[in-house]
């Protein structure tokens, strides 16, 4: 007779979708996103997803830890997360998942838990019959709000034709971008990616947007490319402008000296990315809004156990995101919907991605006035859709990317280009 909850298999699909040549401080965005997708099946055939980087190493690390979880229960996740711990005690290096210059220093053992994590509660509230917000102690909110996360970019991959987009390089480029994305799906706040351009090019373009959307608040991310001297000074200029400034300058010691004189909150998803961050950075007051990201911070309950730390320290709680697909924006939208403090509206790379192409069955996510409602069914409220799972992997097979690389991509049309931070 089969067990209720044991794990039987765990299957590991590399995938790949479409990107835009999107502009960072470490480079531009590849024509393709790599992504896993996790599948946790149990000796019973009730299965759960979970969704994760793509790179090469992180796909051999999920593939190491995989091997010892079966014949646990999907609801023991303290010993998941302790096979986890212990097959990966060989690796010291900390990168390897596409996120260099960005989430660096995030705890390897917490990025490949989480995928694992995050469909054993897929799997727990299907059995259940309940929704993983459920599980993660209730809904206190039926739709997540999310941001228009702007990227200056080119118009399209060089020697393709524009995308939908097309070019981003200035303020009215970027006002644009802005009008299309709020247009589609409605959302009330707005954050541009930085670090791309000298900052007062930079700060030019948040204030042309503050006077093209007075009422939303902005959001401004350089990814730590300012010096605390330039940061200070940005800070100055967009007193009163922007809600947050995120990742001004590199490092916590950075963070603390800007924090000092910041007229705003200063958010990261750089300088605290792992819970051995959180006691230095408390004690100089370094960062006022922690971006959580399920991802890294090593699932849903540890990133409400984060939540938590944050309620009592008196910080704020946001939330970071890469380039992704429905598998982790139902997962996202869970755990904000469960999670009181996390009351800033949510980055997403959705709109970067071609709206049909994913993973899951079409319908199970809805956008309504700037939020993603929390679907209701039980797990996650997604599924997989195997024809499209086949083709995206497809896609990765093709494509000729094992890993994130947005410098190498930047420097076959400017060679000179360099990722060093901080640049101005
Ligand atoms: O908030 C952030 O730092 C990000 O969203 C990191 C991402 O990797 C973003 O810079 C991107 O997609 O280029
Ligand atoms: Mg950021």
């Amino acid at each position: 007779m089969s067990r209720r909850g044991v794990i039987k298999d765990v299957v590991i699909t590399p995938v790949a979708f479409h990107d835009m040549p999107l502009l960072n401080s470490v480079g531009v965005h590849e024509p393709w996103a790599l992504r896993s997708i996790i599948e946790i099946v149990c000796e019973d055939g009730t299965y759960g997803l979970g969704e994760s980087y793509g790179d090469s190493t992180h796909l051999g690390r999920l593939e190491r830890a995989a091997g010892p979880i079966k014949g646990l229960t999907v609801y023991d996740t303290n010993a998941i997360h302790k096979t986890c711990v212990e097959s990966l005690t060989d690796d010291r290096s900390t990168g390897g998942d596409g996120m260099a210059g960005m989430v660096t220093t995030a705890s390897v053992a917490d990025k490949v838990f989480s995928p694992f994590e995050v469909a054993c509660l897929d799997i727990q509230g299907k059995l259940a019959g309940l929704p993983v917000s459920e599980l993660l102690g209730g809904r206190v909110r039926d739709s997540v709000q999310y941001s228009a996360y702007l990227f200056y970019k080119w118009g399209g991959h060089p020697g393709e034709p524009d995308d939908e987009y097309g070019p981003a390089l200035d303020p009215a480029g970027l006002i644009k971008q802005a009008h299309k994305i709020i247009d589609e799906f409605g959302f009330k706040a707005i954050k541009l990616k930085g670090g791309v351009y000298p900052p007062a090019q930079e700060v030019e373009a948040i204030k042309e947007l503050r006077k093209a959307f007075p009422d939303l608040p902005l959001r401004l991310d350089p990814n730590a490319a300012w010096t605390v001297e330039t940061s200070k000074w940005v800070a100055n200029e967009l007193k009163g402008i922007v809600e947050y400034l995120e990742d001004p300058a590199p490092e916590i010691e950075g963070m603390a000296a800007v924090a000092k004189d910041a007229p705003m909150p200063l958010a990261t998803n750089m300088a605290v990315v792992a819970f051995s961050h959180l006691p230095p950075s408390i004690l100089q007051n370094a960062v006022q809004v922690v971006l959580s990201d399920h991802h890294f911070w090593g699932g849903l309950r540890r990133s409400q156990t984060l939540a938590s730390i944050c309620a009592i320290w008196g910080m704020r709680l946001s939330m970071h995101s890469n380039s992704h697909l429905g598998i982790s924006l139902a997962a996202m939208t869970h755990l904000a919907s469960a999670t009181p403090n996390l009351d800033y509206a949510c980055d997403t790379h959705w709109p970067w991605k071609r709206r049909d192409e994913d993973v899951i069955a079409d319908g199970a996510l809805k956008w309504a006035d700037g939020a993603m409602v929390v679907p209701t069914t039980p797990g996650l409220g997604v599924e997989l859709d195997r024809a499209k799972l086949a083709q995206l992997h497809q896609n990765y097979l093709g494509c000729g990317l094992t890993k994130r690389d947005d410098t190498t991509y930047m420097r076959k049309f400017q060679p000179d280009f360099s990722p060093k931070i901080p640049k101005w």
